[in-house]
């Protein structure tokens, strides 16, 4: 974003304080949505860096915009201040709101407010917060005003592990600039912010898009541009032939969930490969399934006539479904490997040197840490995710609130849709089974993953606009129109 920040000023007419005051537009923008009543208390605290910079714009703007009790208060522990921190210091001059310095604690003992917005720190935080910092931090969360944080809450780290010990900013909101960062994703930030907006401000997003990173979030427009229309002519063979191994006599609606979603998704044949003991209830719910009964003697005669094997939704952990993943992995076809398939390879860690190149891992935390071993924070577990998957060839997806598509070129996709709502077992099992749904019509291991998250979380998304609780079904029934939906965008 620094790079952005200075291509954008040298090579546009656009100047650093321009681009502060188009920063602190669209915070005022996206914050007066949140908070119509303009004669709250606002209390905006300002380093004097440029995050500083900004809280000194916005409260500017704030007042011009017709908010009445706007108190300034400049945070001067001696640090030298930015030079758009001093324009912005004039600028606030003409206005009506009232301008405090705190040089030490003792300045802040009768301050009161409904609102904070924090502009102490931003991107620039070098080191965690100690001394007059930390306690002015403490001092502010224990307000227990509502906080918006610019940027990044005070404290914060943008990227990198988070400290164990948070002592940062709690803030309600963070408004961020142009694009989220990284460390919004992992569960960690919580603390931090409870929700997180990101608004533009004109940074130039041709030299953004031509930066390298190894981080991309999921955007719908990725989702169009992988989606292919059904053509003309085509029939169920067109649309691949998926096998869902999964199921056990405890677990049976794992398989069911699987299938249900493969089925919705597209796959032109789709067949279940589970015990005799899930037959009536196949039929019963998903008539358009087919059946291959599955045992310890069971084989799987002509792998090849499938397009795409997803493997280990409720099968169960036992010696008989070790020695099937052996077999699976002798065909040397790429898989969709899920829950109990992850399990037996983490009790079998030698076993993961033969997964086939291109296959798809789909663990969620536990099911990862039991594989790659324990992690005690989330940078580190997409950092193991994205050398693992460069090692061994394949797609980690890397299962949360906000999910991570680790590729085999070290390239990590976040995919963004998705909600609470969500959390409920089988939700799992219904993103397996659109995985290899798409993989059987034909789509690249990554962009089936990427694509699949894409429209498993959306479907939650349109759903729990009108629930409270997502079912697993509810979501794979959806699927079919969210697919609609995004193909109706495609030029
Ligand atoms: N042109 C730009 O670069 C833009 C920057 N913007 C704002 O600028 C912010 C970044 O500004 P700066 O780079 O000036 O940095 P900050 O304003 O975040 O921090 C100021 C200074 O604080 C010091 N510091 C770091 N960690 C500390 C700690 N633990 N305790 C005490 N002091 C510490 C550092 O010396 C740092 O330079 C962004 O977060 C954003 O709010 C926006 O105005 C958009 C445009």
């Amino acid at each position: 974003m620094r790079k952005a920040d200075e291509f954008t000023i040298a090579n546009t007419p656009i100047t650093s304080i321009h681009l502060m005051e188009n920063a602190a537009e669209a915070f005022v923008k996206s914050f007066s949505k949140d908070e119509g009543d303009e004669n709250k208390n606002i209390a905006v605290f300002c380093g004097k860096g440029n995050n500083g910079g900004d809280g000194l714009a916005i409260a500017r703007i704030l007042s011009s915009s017709g908010y009445q009790n706007i108190k300034v208060y400049v945070v001067d522990f001696g640090k030298k201040q930015s030079d758009d921190f001093a324009i912005n210091l004039q600028r606030l001059a003409g206005t009506k709101c009232k301008k405090y310095t705190i040089n030490s604690l003792i300045d802040v003992k009768n301050i009161t407010a409904d609102i904070v917005i924090d502009a102490i720190l931003g991107s620039g935080l070098n080191k965690p917060l100690t001394g007059d910092f930390a306690k002015l931090v403490q001092f502010i969360n224990a307000l227990k005003a509502k906080i918006y944080a610019v940027d990044v809450p005070t404290g914060f780290f943008a990227d990198g592990i988070l400290p164990k010990e948070y002592n940062g900013i709690l803030a309600y909101k963070t408004i961020c600039f142009q694009r989220p960062k990284i460390n919004f994703f992992f569960p960690e930030s919580i603390t931090a912010t409870e929700n997180f907006e990101v608004v533009n401000i004109g940074l130039n997003e041709n030299f953004i898009q031509q930066q390298h990173s190894d981080f991309y979030v999921i955007e719908r427009s990725d989702a169009v541009k992988i989606l292919q229309p059904r053509k003309r002519f085509s029939h169920k063979g067109s649309y691949g032939h998926a096998l869902i191994i999964a199921g056990n006599t405890n677990t049976m609606g794992a398989a069911l969930l699987c299938s249900m979603a493969c089925l919705h998704a597209g796959a032109g044949l789709t067949t279940a490969y589970i015990p005799e003991t899930g037959l009536v209830a196949l039929n019963t719910l998903l008539p358009e399934v087919m059946f291959l009964p599955r045992d310890e003697y069971s084989r799987i005669e002509n792998p090849s006539k499938y397009q795409a094997i997803a493997v280990g939704p409720g099968l169960g952990i036992s010696e008989v479904n070790e020695k099937l993943l052996e077999r699976l992995f002798d065909f040397e076809k790429p898989l969709v490997i899920d829950a109990d398939a992850i399990n037996i390879l983490g009790e079998n860690p030698d076993l993961c040197s033969r997964i086939p190149k291109n296959s798809i891992l789909t663990p969620h935390i536990k099911e990862f840490d039991r594989l790659f071993g324990k992690h005690d924070n989330w940078w580190d577990r997409v950092q193991t995710a994205r050398k693992q998957a460069e090692k061994l060839e394949v797609v980690i997806l890397l299962k949360n609130q906000y999910s991570f598509v680790c590729a085999p070129n070290g390239k990590v996709y976040i995919n963004e849709t998705g909600n609470p709502a969500m959390a409920q077992g089988g939700m799992g099992d219904v993103l397996t089974g659109i995985i290899a749904s798409f993989i059987a019509q034909s789509y690249s291991s990554v962009d089936a993953s990427i694509l699949a998250c894409y429209i498993h979380g959306k479907a939650g998304d349109t759903l729990a606009k009108n629930n409270i609780v997502v079912t697993a079904s509810n979501v794979a029934n959806e699927i079919s129109h969210e697919l609609k939906n995004l193909i109706c965008f495609k030029k």
